[in-house]
């Protein structure tokens, strides 16, 4: 919310304040907390892949056509191995290196677009439109969880929550 106060930005005639990708693009603090959310809650929680030949994966474990392997980027994002003791906790720092700039993570560590040759090609469309929508919501609304609300997910392809997220919002002023 700090960045945002910093950025030039433009008013609908509705009194709505938006912001141009552009000016989204260098906040560090945002982006890191976008991919702080994907790494705990990536919108794809697994995904399959098949065996074309027979091979030995890096973990020992041999793989022979018809086999189905299934990735969890939900689990890879909360491995401590990984991410370290502080794994569960949502912590937009751990992007941010010590000079201020967004750290590079490898897509083999940091999974929510996947990796390889089939990885997400609309990966960076996707941040753009993340950043876009979620500036917005945060500048012109407050949001609040509703006392004793359960957010727990539920297990489906795409990664929902069980009990929706029940929120008070209201118009910032
Ligand atoms: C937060 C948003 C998104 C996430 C987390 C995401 C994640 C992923 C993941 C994990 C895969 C690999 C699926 C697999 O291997 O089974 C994938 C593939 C793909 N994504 Fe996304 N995606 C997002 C948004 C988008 C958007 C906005 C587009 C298009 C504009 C897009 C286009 C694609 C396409 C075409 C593939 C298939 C690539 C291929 O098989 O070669 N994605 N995405």
């Amino acid at each position: 919310m700090h960045e945002l106060n910093f950025i030039h930005h433009n008013t609908t005639p509705k009194g709505m304040v938006i912001f141009d990708p552009e000016e989204l693009e260098n906040l560090v603090y945002f982006k890191a907390a976008l991919l702080e959310t994907l790494r705990l809650f990536p919108s794809l929680p697994f995904s399959f892949s098949s065996v074309k030949e027979p091979d030995l994966l890096p973990s020992g474990s041999i793989v022979t056509p018809g086999m189905k392997i299934i990735t969890s980027a939900y689990a890879m994002g909360r491995m401590q191995k990984l991410w370290g003791k502080d794994c569960m906790e949502f912590k937009p720092e751990r992007w941010i290196s010590e000079k201020g700039t967004l750290l590079h993570v490898p897509s083999y560590k940091f999974v929510a677009f996947s990796t390889g040759p089939r990885s997400c090609v609309g990966k960076s469309i996707a941040l753009t439109q993340m950043k876009m929508l979620a500036a917005a919501m945060l500048y012109n609304f407050r949001f609040e969880l509703v006392e004793g609300h359960v957010v727990e997910p539920i297990l489906s392809i795409v990664l929902h929550m069980k009990n929706g997220l029940m929120m008070r919002v209201g118009k910032r002023t």
